[in-house]
């Protein structure tokens, strides 16, 4: 049976990365992207990975930022995977000697298969994040058509946007993908997040990971 990597992205408060980890979440997310009601400084997120056990991966979201920022937070909290949600280029991604993933924001149009094929080859690459295309590059909760993703990506997919505890078990029957990420679909307000919905989306998963594909 495939197991589905799960990550809950967007960790502001002890008692949610608390009920992360006991539901099961494989990754937490950390944003260091000041527009977003998400986002943690990095004085706040060292006291938050402070309480993340061993075997549970720690990711640090970015949008375009300095690359003299990125190295900052890298240096100050114990980030075991990078991700990049912004326009991002892949020689930026592998600048920073640190497994990656890159977000594609996907939309009716756009070329996965060519923007997968720019990424592919780069040093540290770790897996392409399918997301929707929205204003403010994330986290909007908003789903894309999961009919535009190709079967043949040269990368490992994490699937997100949109993604709740009523969708989630339907999205990962359909698209089987390595991995699926998730932030405001578990929240109870922006930026809080809701212990019973963590459950509830960990469960639709394992769920998924039981039963045929779509
Ligand atoms: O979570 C955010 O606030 C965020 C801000 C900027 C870029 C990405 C962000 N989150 C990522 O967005 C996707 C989809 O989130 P949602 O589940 O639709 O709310 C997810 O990969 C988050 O990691």
């Amino acid at each position: 049976m495939t197991r589905t990597r799960i990550k809950i992205c967007g960790i502001t408060r002890e008692e949610d990365l608390a009920a992360a980890v006991a539901a099961g979440a494989d990754a937490l997310g950390f944003v260091f992207y000041a527009p977003s009601p998400r986002y943690v400084t990095i004085e706040r997120a060292a006291q938050l990975m402070a309480q993340v056990p061993a075997f549970v991966t720690k990711v640090g979201l970015f949008v375009n930022a300095e690359p003299q920022a990125v190295r900052e937070t890298m240096a100050q909290v114990p980030l075991d995977l990078l991700q990049f949600h912004g326009d991002e280029d892949a020689a930026y991604c592998a600048a920073f000697g640190r497994p990656w993933i890159k977000a594609a924001r996907v939309r009716p149009g756009f070329d996965l298969l060519e923007y997968a094929s720019l990424f592919a080859k780069a040093p540290g690459v770790s897996g392409l994040l399918l997301d929707a295309h929205v204003e403010g590059y994330g986290g909007g909760g908003k789903t894309f058509d999961w009919t535009l993703i190709p079967r043949n990506l040269s990368l490992p997919v994490i699937l997100s946007g949109g993604l709740h505890p009523g969708n989630v078990a339907e999205a990962v029957r359909t698209v089987r993908p390595w991995a699926v990420d998730v932030s405001s679909g578990v929240e109870a307000a922006r930026g809080i997040k809701d212990a019973q919905k963590i459950i509830e989306f960990i469960a639709g998963v394992r769920e998924a990971d039981a039963g045929p594909s779509l």
